[in-house]
C-alpha cells in the first residue's frame, strides 16, 4: 500500500535524505525536472505561465520553467517577491527567461501553480487568489506543483482554491490532501514523482486490492466461515438480509439470520441460501453465540433502538465472536464508544461517527485514529474517502469507490462483506481494508443506477478479478 505523508513527515524524510548526503538543491532540481516531464507528457500547451511563490514550492516552479523552456515551451514566470528560500533564490538565478510581477502577464493556455505547497498554513491572501484566478481560471491546462495552492496538506481543507486542477504532480509520496476530500477533488489526476527519497515508511497508507487466500479443494462449509446477522423487529429485516447475503457472497460458507418469532414469516419468505434461526429472547441468542463454529456477527443494520435491541447488542458484545457493529448499534451507544470495545470493527458514516465520538479535531484520518484509540477497536469512517483506522495507529484511506455507493443499504452490504472476511479468518484491520476495497470495486462495476441489492451479486466478479 502506498504511503501517505503529512507535511511534517515529508520534511523528516527530506531531512534524512539531505543528512545522508543529497543536497536540498539537488532534491529541488529532481522535483522540478520530474514535474516538467509529467506536465509535458500530460500535453501542456506551448505557451505557459508559471506562478512562483516565495518558498521552496516557488523554487520548484523555477526549475519547471527551465526544463519546459528547454523542451520548447514558451514560458513566463510570474513571481511573488521577495524570495525567502535560499534554494528558490538559487533556482531563480538559473532561470534566464522572463520574470513578471503580479498583474503583468497575459493569461496563457497553460498554467502551472508553484505558489504554495506543503508550507501553506493559513488562507490565501486576496492578491494571491486574484492572480491565480486571473491566470488560471480560463487556462486550458492547469497543473499544480505538489499541491493546488490553497489546500491544507494535512487535513484536505480548502483555504481559497479558486478552481479545480487537471493534474497535480507531487514528490515521493501522496499527502493527505491528494486523498481526502474536499481537497482531493481539486487535484485532478495525481502523479507521484520519484525524486530518490528511498523507501518511505508510514503508518498511513492508500488502500490497495486485497490479497485473498486461494480456495482449498476439499474445504467444508464451516471451514469457510459462518456468519450470524442479528435482525431487528418484523417489517425491518431488509438491512440484515442484505448484510447476510453479502457475507455469503464474500466467501463465508454459511450465513444465518437470527430473528424473533414474529419476524420469521417475513424473513422466511425472502431468504433461500441464507439460513434462519429463531431466537425468541436474549438468552436464546446468547446460546446460539456459544457455537464455536461462528466466525463473525453483524449487529446494527435494522436492529432497532429499543430495550430489546440494546439487550441483543449487550449479548453479542459479551460473546467471544468477532463482531461488526453498524447503524443502530451506534445510536444505542451514542457518546459511549467504550461500550463497543469488544467489537472487532465499527463502520460508522460521518453522522454516526459524530454521534459516537463527538466533534474530534483534525483531518478525517486524525479523527478516525483518535476514535479507534478511544474505542480500542478498528474504526471504518465511511465516505468518498473512507478511512480505516486501528488502535495501534495504522490508517488506510480508500478512494477506490463510486458515488453510486451512496445509496440506501450500501452500508449494510459493507458490514456483511467485512463479517464474511472475518469469518474466513482475516484479522479485523485487514478484513476492514479488504472489505472496503471490495465494496468500492462492486460500486464501480455497478455504476449509475446501482441499488444495494445489486452489490452482493457483483461480488463474484470482484473476487474473481482478485484471484
Ligand atoms: N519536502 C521535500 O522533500 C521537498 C519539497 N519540495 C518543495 O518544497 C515545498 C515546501 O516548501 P516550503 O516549506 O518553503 O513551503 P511553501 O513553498 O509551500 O510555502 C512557503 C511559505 O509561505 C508561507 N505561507 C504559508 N501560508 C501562507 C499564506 N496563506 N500566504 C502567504 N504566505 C504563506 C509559509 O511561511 C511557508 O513556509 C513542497 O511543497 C515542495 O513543492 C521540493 O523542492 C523537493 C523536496
Ligand atoms: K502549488
Amino acid at each position: 500500500m502506498r504511503p501517505i505523508l503529512t507535511a511534517a513527515a515529508m520534511r523528516a524524510v527530506e531531512r534524512r535524505v539531505i543528512d545522508a548526503g543529497t543536497p536540498s538543491l539537488e532534491l529541488m532540481e529532481r522535483a522540478g525536472a520530474s514535474a516538467a516531464v509529467a506536465a509535458w507528457r500530460f500535453g501542456l500547451p506551448r505557451e505557459v505561465n508559471i506562478l512562483c511563490g516565495t518558498g521552496n514550492n516557488g523554487g520548484d516552479g523555477y526549475v519547471v520553467a527551465r526544463h519546459l523552456a528547454e523542451r520548447g515551451h514558451d514560458v513566463r514566470v510570474i513571481a511573488a517577491a521577495p524570495l525567502r528560500s535560499a534554494d528558490a533564490r538559487a533556482m531563480s538565478a538559473r532561470w534566464a527567461g522572463p520574470v513578471l510581477a503580479y498583474g503583468e502577464a497575459k493569461p496563457a493556455a497553460g498554467f502551472i501553480d508553484a505558489l504554495f505547497g506543503i508550507g501553506l498554513d493559513r488562507p490565501l491572501e486576496v492578491g494571491d487568489v486574484a492572480e491565480l484566478q486571473r491566470l488560471g481560471a480560463n487556462a486550458r491546462t492547469r497543473i499544480a506543483i505538489d499541491l493546488p495552492s490553497g489546500v491544507g496538506s494535512d487535513d484536505g481543507a480548502l483555504f481559497g482554491v479558486p478552481f479545480v486542477f487537471d493534474l497535480t504532480v507531487t514528490f515521493g509520496a501522496n499527502k493527505p490532501a491528494h486523498i481526502i476530500e474536499p481537497a482531493r477533488s481539486c487535484c485532478g489526476r495525481v502523479v507521484v514523482a520519484d525524486i530518490g527519497l528511498g523507501a518511505i515508511d508510514s503508518k498511513t497508507r492508500c488502500n490497495a486490492p486485497p490479497r485473498l487466500r486461494a480456495a482449498v479443494a476439499d474445504v467444508h462449509k464451516y471451514e469457510r466461515g459462518s456468519v450470524i446477522v442479528i435482525a431487528g423487529p418484523a417489517g425491518a429485516g431488509g438491512a440484515a438480509r442484505l448484510a447476510a447475503r453479502a457475507a455469503l457472497r464474500a466467501g463465508a460458507g454459511l450465513a444465518t439470520l437470527a430473528c424473533q418469532p414474529l419476524a420469521l414469516p417475513e424473513n422466511a419468505a425472502r431468504l433461500d441460501a441464507v439460513m434462519l434461526r429463531v431466537t425468541p429472547d436474549v438468552a436464546a441468542l446468547a446460546r446460539v453465540l456459544t457455537d464455536r463454529r461462528i466466525g463473525a456477527v453483524v449487529i446494527g443494520p435494522g436492529l432497532g433502538q429499543d430495550a430489546a435491541a440494546k439487550a441483543k447488542l449487550a449479548a453479542v458484545l459479551a460473546s467471544e465472536v468477532a463482531t461488526v457493529c453498524d447503524a443502530d448499534a451506534f445510536t444505542l451507544c451514542a457518546g459511549e464508544p467504550e461500550a463497543l470495545r469488544n467489537a472487532a470493527v465499527l463502520t460508522p458514516h460521518e453522522g454516526e461517527f459524530v454521534r459516537m465520538f463527538g466533534n474530534l479535531p483534525g483531518s478525517r484520518i486524525d479523527r478516525a485514529l483518535a476514535a479507534a484509540a478511544r474505542a480500542g477497536t478498528v474504526v471504518v469512517l465511511k465516505g468518498p474517502d473512507t478511512v480505516i483506522a486501528a488502535p495501534d495507529g495504522r490508517a488506510v484511506v480508500n478512494t477506490h469507490a463510486s458515488p453510486a455507493l451512496a445509496t440506501a443499504g450500501s452500508g449494510d452490504v459493507l458490514a456483511g462483506i467485512i463479517a464474511g472476511l472475518l469469518a474466513q479468518g482475516m484479522a479485523p484491520f485487514d478484513a476492514a481494508c479488504a472489505g472496503v476495497w471490495i465494496h468500492g470495486d462492486a460500486g464501480l462495476r455497478g455504476g449509475t443506477g446501482l441499488i444495494a441489492e445489486d452489490l452482493p451479486e457483483l461480488l463474484p466478479a470482484v473476487l474473481q478479478g482478485l484471484a
